[in-house]
């Protein structure tokens, strides 16, 4: 019987650089197959050890722990337990870990090490924590491991005569293979309290700014302080969005209001004065009053990703989306939909799981997105008191902190209920590589902000100004009949129309205004406000209050609870044409886009009323 080369398995976290020492080790010397049954490739190769016998190497998955949550986990789990049917048991084992994020490697490593074989961890990617400012000791590493390690790059193919030495001597005690005996479990978190020791007693010099980092992990990340002040930083920037935005806002309410009035004075009356000043100007400048809150919205959220934050906070969500049954994966595009839905959902694509990623699809419209933001602003500037309630917080930051809160707890209902309905099936984990702290460039911001403002700009350039010219014609045509008396609004076409919508929004407490208004909402959220002032500008029949502000028509004609459940609608209604055409894209037909459309009215239909009869009931 002719012995077989030993089998010596690398294995470690994924990017640990396993595949890197694998080339560096074999060197064209492999072959790729598959694992039988999964897509699942397979590359192993011939190396010689420091006596020249032969061994065969095998690279494996990259895996975080020996419970799988993939394919790719499930066959590295198989293989070292011992447990797959087609790979033998391996003889020895090369754990790769990366120096700079010893701590998360290490937890798998304790596992791989505690299965009892033969076992040589690489030290990789020393180059990259020495340029960190991270310099460790292998001999501490090796002996609160107890096995040997040998620091590596793999790149640059540094460290392979020291690991091949320690390879032969490992092969050279190996027992014969045996099947290996499944271990008591160690929970998760003594696996990584003893990572942690073991890494902080290796390290031999820290920069501050590295140590820094790990404190700011440590409280970023904490199971309790970490949400706090996620919570907290989230707070701070609707107070922003709120307090530094009013005096360029009203700057531009004032450049309008002056160019409507020198239109006025310069302009004949008619036909085309009006479309200018009641269509275009009143119903464009509404939204354009809205540049400076979006921008600070971006300002916050582009320093939160830029100073590598962001990642850390899906990080912490990711414990809250996994008892929806989504995995941390979603938590980016559902991050991005904050800002816009229509590149949340794109960022869906990095989702594996299908019925995962349709899950995120399905939600990502409930995340407050910044064409939400003007709706809002104008409904709680003018219905809401700005009393203060605490120290720093005012009641009008409060309530829209609290719309944010109903849309995230709305997704999380829906995720809810539809990974138990229509898109059952298992849901799958996810860790994720932290990013290094650093300081945010300007000119990055810079140039995100100015993107951003172009975009909302050309919004309201395009759709919005569009959709408001079709309103202001439907609303000014026919003319009533003169000396009738009755309102020009309510006389024409989209009066009409607005009388047939009001029948079924009249039992949620939505008025004719909101009835006229959520019609081209349909195009953009936006186009709600300018629609609002196209109404407001058009059946403004005393000429006094022309130039009194939007605000304070409304405060005039809405009632508290018709307010409230307007917002509440605006919490849960789909109503975004670019959000519709991308699901129907990203699903390949319009049966998930118009389930999406129905869940979400009904919603929006049944919380609105919840809400209207509420606040009545309470009296307010
Ligand atoms: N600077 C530096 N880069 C490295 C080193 N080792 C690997 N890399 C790089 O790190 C990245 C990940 O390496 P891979 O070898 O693909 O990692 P892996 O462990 O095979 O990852 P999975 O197959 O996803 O589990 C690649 O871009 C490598 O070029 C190293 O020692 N130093
Ligand atoms: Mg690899």
């Amino acid at each position: 019987m002719t012995q077989a080369a030993p089998l010596v398995a690398l294995v470690g976290n994924p990017n640990a650089g396993k595949s890197a020492l694998f080339n560096a080790l074999t060197g064209a010397r492999q072959k790729v197959g598959n694992y039988p049954g999964v897509t699942v490739e397979r590359h192993s190769g011939r190396i010689a050890l420091e006596d020249g016998r032969p061994v065969e190497l095998v690279d494996l998955p990259g895996a975080y722990s020996l419970d799988p949550s993939s394919p790719d986990e499930r066959v590295t789990r198989d293989v070292v337990t011992g447990r797959s049917s087609f790979e033998r048991v391996p003889d020895a084992m090369v754990v790769v870990v990366d120096a700079a994020n010893l701590d998360n490697h290490l937890r798998f490593a304790l596992q791989l090490i505690a299965l009892g074989r033969p076992v040589v961890v690489a030290l990789n990617m020393v180059d990259l924590a020495e340029r960190d400012g991270l310099v460790l000791d292998p001999a501490v590493l090796a002996r609160e491991l107890g096995v040997p390690v040998v620091p590596t790059v793999a790149v640059r193919k540094r460290g392979l005569d020291d690991l091949r030495h320690q390879l032969t001597a490992a092969l050279g005690a190996a027992p014969p293979p045996a099947p290996v005996q499944d271990q008591p479990d160690e929970p998760l978190s003594t696996l990584q309290r003893r990572a942690r020791a073991i890494a902080k007693a290796a390290i031999v010099s820290e920069t501050p700014a590295r140590r820094w980092a790990h404190w700011l992990d440590a409280v970023a990340l904490h199971p309790v302080v970490g949400p706090l002040l996620l919570v907290s930083l989230l707070f701070v920037m609707f107070q922003a969005v709120f307090t530094w935005a009013t005096v360029p806002a009203d700057m531009i309410d004032a450049g309008f209001k002056a160019l409507e009035g020198w239109i006025a004075s310069h302009a004949p009356d008619g036909f085309l004065r009006s479309l200018v000043t009641d269509g275009l100007i009143a119903g464009v400048g509404a939204v354009i009053v809205f540049l400076p809150q979006i921008l600070i919205l971006f300002l916050f959220i582009l320093v939160l990703e830029s100073s590598g934050y962001m990642v850390r906070a899906a990080f912490l969500m990711d414990r809250l989306m996994a008892t929806v049954g989504l995995s941390g994966r979603a938590f980016i595009p559902l991050l991005s939909s904050f800002a816009c839905a229509v590149p949340g959902i794109m960022a869906t694509r990095t989702i594996e799981d299908e019925k995962d990623r349709l899950t995120t699809i399905l939600i990502a419209p409930l995340m407050t997105c910044s064409a939400r933001w003007p709706v809002y602003t104008l409904i709680i500037g003018a219905m809401i008191p700005n009393t203060p309630v605490l120290p720093f917080v005012r009641l009008q930051g409060l309530v829209m902190f609290g719309l944010l809160i109903i849309g995230i707890a709305g997704a999380y209902v829906a995720a809810l209920v539809l990974r138990r309905t229509v898109t059952k099936g298992a849901s799958s984990g996810f860790m994720m590589e932290m990013p290094k702290y650093q300081w945010p460039r300007i000119q990055d911001i810079a140039i995100g902000l100015w993107s951003r403002a172009l975009i909302f700009l050309k919004r309201a350039g395009t759709i919005i100004a569009a959709t408001t010219v079709v309103l202001w014609l439907l609303l000014s045509f026919p003319k009533p009949p003169e000396g009738s008396g009755i309102s020009p609004v309510d006389y024409s076409i989209a009066g009409r129309i607005g009388r047939g919508i009001e029948v079924v929004v009249k039992p949620i407490g939505f008025n004719r205004d909101i009835a006229l208004a959520l019609l081209p909402a349909m195009a953009a959220r936006e186009v709600a406000v300018s629609a609002i002032g196209t109404v407001y500008a058009i059946d403004n029949t005393d000429g006094a209050a022309g130039q009194e502000a939007l605000s304070d028509r409304l405060r005039g004609r809405w009632s508290l609870p018709t307010a409230l459940a307007f917002l509440m609608w605006f919490v849960f209604a789909p109503q975004c044409i670019s959000t519709i055409a991308v699901t129907r894209r990203e699903t390949n037909g319009w049966k998930w886009p118009l389930f999406m459309v129905g869940y979400l009215f009904a919603a929006a239909y049944i919380m609105a009323g919840i809400t209207y009869w509420l606040a009545v009931a309470v009296g307010l």
